[in-house]
């Protein structure tokens, strides 16, 4: 304890090795990126923000400002040099919500020319591992039972699911509440938000604008929660195209006259507002039957059964006895490892048994910006040296 770990890095790091002239104290562990190196870790003083510079060049410590929330721990903490911008940080014997972190070095920046310390900016960002993470997109004609299925998802599955709060132009129903529902918002103030990059993605539906925002998403994710979207057809579209790593399910009702009755029971709206949503809701039913966008079909005929076709879906199903397919496994490895890159997968070796697990990199797209998502993982077989399938 307390020695850097060993690494071994591929060309990217050149000349890495624990062969740095700096002391390293407590659970520090170094990445040289140019002319810096990036000491990590230490005591986990919470005033200390995890990370500090040493500066070859002037022979300085910088004690950078860094952006995001750092890991909780950084003890038994190991770090690999992705690229010249990302370090990513791996933390064993810690759950797998906590455990895959980056540090951005690319957000770089001198504050003040003029000091001679320059405080430079650096960010953390989390990593989350396998597909239980991913994001959960639901749409479907209005009066369908979206709110309905996702109500109960969350009232089920309070700390494991999160909503995603939209932004709208449209006024509030009665029940409805300001930030809950919706950020209600006029249309000006959206307008410039979209233009300032704030939205994931937006959509006019039923004569008003609809979208999410980046925050909205993250807020979810910073809370350790899986993100609920529930956007329309065009949003889900757009969401596709994102670099946000979704699954999509459309909820299709069992008539178009069942969606009628549901849509008029409701009593939420207008009667001019009820005939142009079912009209919408004909070419909804067509796009989101056709083929491509949606991963999932769900009728929603009796409420119970759809929901517990959803929860199959996503794997929460106690009624079904075989295992989600990615398991929120805890990512329990000793801090006795060594980390190598070899193309686009980390080798990560654990220790006198050597077991070996592979972090796959091309995984690794997803997420709002500056997020990574889904970061597949799996154990690699000791006899054959095959994957064997498993996802941590
Ligand atoms: N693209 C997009 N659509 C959204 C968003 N939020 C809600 N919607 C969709 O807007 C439509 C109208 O929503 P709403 O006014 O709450 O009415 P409801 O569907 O009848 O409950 C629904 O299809 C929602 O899925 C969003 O952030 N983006
Ligand atoms: N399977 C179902 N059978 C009958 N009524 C339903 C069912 N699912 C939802 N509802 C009702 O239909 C109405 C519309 O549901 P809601 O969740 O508000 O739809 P959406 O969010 O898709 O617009 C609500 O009054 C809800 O209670």
């Amino acid at each position: 304890m307390g020695e850097a770990p060993a690494f071994y890095v591929d060309d990217m790091q050149g000349s890495f090795s624990n062969g740095f002239d700096l002391k390293l104290t407590g659970f520090e562990t170094a990445i040289a990126v140019g002319n810096k190196t990036y000491v990590i870790g230490g005591n986990d003083d919470p005033t200390s923000n995890g990370v500090r510079i040493f500066d070859k060049s002037t022979g300085e410590w910088v004690i950078p400002t860094v952006l995001g929330t750092k890991p909780k721990a950084l003890e038994g903490h190991l770090c690999v040099l992705l690229n010249q911008d990302k370090i990513l940080i791996i933390k064993s014997n810690s759950n797998s919500n906590e455990s895959v972190w980056f540090l951005e070095v690319d957000t770089l920046f001198i504050q003040d020319q003029k000091k001679k310390f320059d405080t430079e900016v650096v960010a953390w960002s989390k990593g989350v591992i396998g597909d239980a993470e991913r994001p959960i997109v639901i749409s479907g004609p209005s009066g369908v039972g979206k709110g309905t299925l996702i109500n109960l998802l969350m009232k089920e599955f309070p700390t494991k699911f999160g909503f995603s709060v939209s932004h709208t132009t449209r006024a509030p129903r009665e029940k409805e509440q300001n930030r809950v529902h919706y950020h209600f918002t006029k249309r000006s103030v959206m307008e410039e938000e979209i233009k300032a990059g704030k939205f994931l993605e937006f959509a006019a539906v039923h004569g008003n604008l609809y979208g999410t925002s980046i925050e909205a998403v993250d807020v979810v994710a910073d809370a350790g929660k899986r993100c609920i979207l529930d956007i329309d057809v065009q949003g889900a579209r757009s969401v596709r195209d994102s670099s946000l790593e979704a699954i999509f399910i459309f909820v299709c009702p069992p008539s178009f006259e069942e969606l009628e009755k549901r849509l008029r029971a409701r009593g939420t709206e207008t009667e001019e507002q009820i005939q142009k949503r079912l009209r919408n809701a004909k070419a909804e039913l067509e796009q989101g039957n056709s083929p491509g966008l949606f991963d999932h079909i769900l009728v929603n005929n009796d409420l119970e059964a759809c929901y517990e076709q959803l929860k199959n879906i996503l794997g929460i199903s106690e009624s079904m006895n075989i295992p989600p397919k990615t398991p929120n496994k805890a990512f329990d490895l000793s801090v006795d490892l060594s980390l190598s890159k070899i193309n686009e997968n980390i080798l990560i070796n654990c220790g006198p048994a050597e077991q070996r697990v592979v972090l796959d990199l091309s995984s690794m797209k997803g997420g709002a910006p500056a997020r990574t998502r889904g970061l597949n993982m799996y154990a690699l077989d000791p006899i054959t040296d095959g994957a064997n399938g498993c996802y941590f």
